[in-house]
């Protein structure tokens, strides 16, 4: 008997798709480069028709070679037949022939359309010439749900009269409304003399003046595209309100009345969205020229800290020092002077596991934690808070079988962060190595009063538990001086070390008791050998 075939899409997630038609950059960052990261960061998937190949970098165009006609069309064909993006967002369309070829392939095309109308980089090399000025007002212009010009792209598009105030932005504004878009958004990065970013918006109806901080840096390439992109993207998440509206087939003027909505709601998050990469990207260096790319997915400045970080390693779990604001209380210690004298007495690694101290003053002393780490090679987790784990770019984070799900955190940490777990039975052990974990923390081995009501599972189940995990294991729970040598010579491979929390803090010298525990563990290594 013939099996029937299953529908191919079950179980299957769409997800929100901008199509941007747009020139490459060979700096990286305007054009299609730019449009791909600012779609990534917004989480929307982004496919690419190029239209021109741009010799580029932070001093200027040093060449352009133009994509021919008929492999345009092809390539939107690609996409558009197989596809089917919510969004189409335009870019540098070099030639009016381009512009008729998108203008026929998008006949069809019943989604949004996102139209920044690139004529002239910011480094003023000329994109596309005055000769698509026609085919932008009388073919593609009347197709956009929304246009968005800088200050010298109006100015172009309304036949050349320079725009210098918010006033000037909003008549022109207007004026491009009467070619046919439905909206119009007037950008303002370049506004002479003007402390804030002003951007203009224009519906036919009514004016909306979108402000933000201006902040200063030269690395504002590639500004215009992003917000566009990141535009298309709101509108590719809220496609399905926008269908949604649409297929009733509700009259003209409330249908554009949620088209606007959408506009305006995605409109104040790309505008944050660019001001917030700006303000990342304020002092990164690329290139020598006048006007450096920004880093959209705001992650560069990780690898520029002082001391490069390096990949795990399992030796590290060989002394794990475990803060307690309590104790360190208790002995009137800052958390990074109880860090400080337990790295200097031979830590290998660190966790700080604060329970009771407040969201600000925590993320202020992981902070200053992280640098002395960092000054030593000591990685750094944090215990249960994935949100001041990414707030101050620990190394990683330790987490218990009621906290969030390792597979979680492994999405949200991403894939280089140290993830560790603490689990009882080989069960556990097994499920962590499944959800992506770097290693595991056993016990309690022996009672203790850091943790009231904890169930011990002995040197037993210690060992059971090394035995089966396929991941490197750090045995905790009561270990100290005296009985530190029982656990390391149960001598099984997986097991790596001891993480320890009274035995170094509530201790009068976290130096001294930091020195002899290593000795102990080290001098007991040496006898399993
Ligand atoms: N220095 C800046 N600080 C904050 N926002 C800026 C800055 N420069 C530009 N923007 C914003 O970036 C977006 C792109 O604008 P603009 O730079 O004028 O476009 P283009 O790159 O096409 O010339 C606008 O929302 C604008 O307000
Ligand atoms: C290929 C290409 N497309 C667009 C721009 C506009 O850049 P900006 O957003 O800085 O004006 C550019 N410089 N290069
Ligand atoms: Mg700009």
């Amino acid at each position: 008997m013939q099996q029937e075939e299953e529908p191919k899409h079950l179980g299957k997630v769409r997800v929100p798709h901008v199509l941007t038609v747009a020139g490459s950059d060979s700096g990286a960052g305007a054009g299609i480069q730019a449009d791909l990261k600012a779609c990534s960061a917004r989480g929307v998937y982004c496919s690419t028709v190029i239209t021109a190949v741009t010799a580029q970098n932070t001093v200027g165009v040093q060449g352009v070679n133009v994509v021919a006609e008929d492999f345009v069309r092809e390539q939107l064909k690609s996409v558009l037949s197989d596809m089917h993006p919510d969004v189409v967002k335009t870019g540098m369309l070099p030639s009016p022939g381009i512009i008729k070829v998108l203008c026929q392939s998008l006949k069809e095309f019943q989604e949004a359309l996102v139209v920044d109308p690139v004529m002239v980089s910011t480094s003023g090399d000329v994109l596309a010439g005055p000769l698509i000025l026609a085919s932008f007002r009388e073919e593609l212009l009347p197709m956009a749900d929304i246009v968005t010009p800088n200050l010298r792209e109006a100015s172009a598009l309304l036949g050349g009269a320079p725009l210098q105030t918010v006033g000037d932005m909003r008549s022109a504004a207007k004026s491009i409304h009467d070619i046919g878009p439905r909206n119009v958004l007037v950008k303002g990065g370049d506004l002479p003399e003007s402390s804030d970013a002003v951007d203009v918006l224009f519906d036919g109806k009514e004016f909306y003046e979108f402000h933000s901080t201006r902040i200063i840096t030269s690395n504002t390439h590639g500004t215009g595209c992003t917000l566009a992109s990141s535009i298309a993207a709101e509108l590719a998440r809220g496609s399905s309100v926008l269908s949604a509206v649409k297929h009733k087939d509700i009259e003209k003027g409330v249908q554009l009345k949620c088209w606007l909505i959408v506009d305006v709601i995605g409109l104040v998050q790309s505008k944050r969205y660019v001001g917030s990469a700006l303000d990342y990207s304020k002092d990164i260096l690329i290139g020598g020229g006048r006007q450096g790319p920004f880093d959209h997915l705001m992650k560069l400045k990780h690898n520029a800290l002082p001391c490069m970080r390096r990949p795990f390693d399992p030796s590290d779990l060989l002394m794990y020092a475990v803060t307690d604001s309590r104790m360190n209380k208790r002995w009137g210690r800052s958390m990074s002077d109880a860090v400080k004298a337990a790295i200097e007495g031979g830590a290998t690694i660190v966790q700080l596991r604060e329970k009771d101290t407040d969201t600000g003053d925590f993320l202020e002393a992981a902070k200053t934690c992280l640098e002395i780490c960092r000054r030593h090679n000591v990685p750094l987790l944090i215990n249960d808070r994935i949100d001041i784990a990414l707030a101050c770019d620990a190394d990683g984070v330790h987490i218990g079988q009621s906290d969030m799900p390792a597979c979680v955190a492994r999405t949200i940490l991403g894939p280089d962060k140290i993830i560790g777990i603490s689990c009882k039975t080989p069960q556990q052990a097994e499920k962590a190595w499944i959800d992506g974990a770097d290693y595991i923390g056993c016990g309690g081995v022996y009672p203790t009063n850091t943790k009231e009501n904890n169930i011990t599972v002995g040197l037993d189940g210690l060992k059971t538990v090394c035995l089966e995990s396929k991941l490197p294991v750090v045995a905790i729970g009561g270990i100290g001086i005296s009985n530190v040598r029982a656990v390391m010579e149960l001598g099984v491979p997986s097991l790596k070390g001891v993480a320890v929390v009274s035995a170094l803090f509530d201790r009068e010298c976290v130096l001294t008791e930091s020195r002899n525990l290593l000795r102990a563990i080290m001098d007991s290594t040496k006898a399993v050998k």
